[in-house]
């Protein structure tokens, strides 16, 4: 199923063109979209949303039009804007309880739904507590609770992971997984950091200047390399020479080999080599790339 389909989307400002020509389909699941400050991703958000028009081309989310329908899109689309304007004299729970009811909860049903996300987004007894005073980490949680709170089929996030400590990006990164496994809604999630988007999403949009760079499943951007790393306790020396010796190549990093793999009788050349030099084998792995490297290399054929 289609979550997101859009079809040479442009949108030019008066001195620059943020989206060009950018066509993406996006299936269930969480999604990451990829740039570097600046590459189009929260206009094509906004656009998504409907509270942007497109210069040209057009989009549609869960088969609705952005241009046409934009009222419907949010009513069925959970939004975190990338910056916050949370009044600080009221309380996370008078928040999400006045925007649970703004999207059209009665009272009632709005406190319990709004008690529900604060506690699943990691709110405890703060959540009274006047939102002036909330570190980075706890406004980032109130703004996912209230992209949550009126039980979207999908929902946008505009780097949730700014401004926080390593400790509270990977608590963020670890929730907004679990909304796309446990709670089965369908993510787009923006990241300027290319790393982060590799550890949750299932697939990875990489935008550049507003131009599309790639769009692929993340088993495809870190499909595994020809080179393997042995590690082993000492002897790495007579090691690299024994195999060497028989016909691999192989370079040493310290105390670690990398040895491409022409084939399945690299693995049995070093376990060979291994056993007849009576060596500690600590670790025999297959690297796999990053997407960072992805990036590198697609940028650098783009310029
Ligand atoms: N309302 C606007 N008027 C004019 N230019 C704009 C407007 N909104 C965005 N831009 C420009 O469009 C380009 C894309 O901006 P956008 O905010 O979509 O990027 P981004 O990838 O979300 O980056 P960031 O993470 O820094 O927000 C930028 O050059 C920006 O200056």
């Amino acid at each position: 199923m289609h979550i997101l389909a859009t079809e040479g989307l442009t949108k030019r400002f008066p001195t620059v063109t943020a989206l060009d020509r950018l066509t993406v389909d996006v299936g269930t699941g969480v999604t990451g979209l990829v740039g570097a400050n600046g590459a189009g991703k929260s206009t094509l958000i906004k656009i998504l949303l409907g509270l942007l028009p497109p210069s040209a081309g057009g989009a549609k989310v869960l088969d609705l039009d952005v241009t046409t329908q934009g009222t419907q899109i949010r009513r069925i689309v959970g939004y975190m804007p990338e910056h916050d304007c949370l009044p600080p004299d009221v309380s996370a729970t008078e928040f999400v309880v006045h925007l649970a009811q703004m999207s059209g909860l009665p009272r009632t049903a709005a406190r319990e739904r709004a008690a529900d996300v604060l506690r699943h987004v990691g709110l405890a007894e703060e959540r009274y507590r006047a939102m002036g005073g909330y570190s980075t980490g706890m406004k980032q949680r109130v703004k996912l609770a209230q992209a949550l709170v009126h039980d979207p089929k999908m929902i946008f996030l505009d780097e949730p992971t700014n401004g926080l400590d390593p400790r509270g990006r990977d608590e963020m990164l670890a929730l907004i997984r679990r909304i796309g496994t446990e709670f089965g809604i369908s993510v787009l999630v923006t990241s300027h950091l290319l790393g982060e988007l590799e550890r949750i999403c299932d697939h990875v949009i990489v935008i550049d200047a507003g131009r599309l760079l790639r769009s692929s499943a993340i088993t495809e951007f870190t499909q595994a390399t020809q080179s393997l790393t042995v590690e082993v306790e000492e002897g790495v020396q007579p090691l690299a020479e024994r195999l060497a010796e028989h016909g691999q190549q192989v370079t040493q990093h310290g105390r670690l080999l990398l040895v491409k793999v022409s084939g399945p009788e690299t693995f049995d050349a070093i376990r060979d080599a291994v056993v007849d030099l009576d060596l500690c084998l600590i670790r025999m792995e297959q690297g796999r790339h990053r997407i960072e490297d992805v990036f590198r290399e697609e940028a650098a054929d783009v310029v």
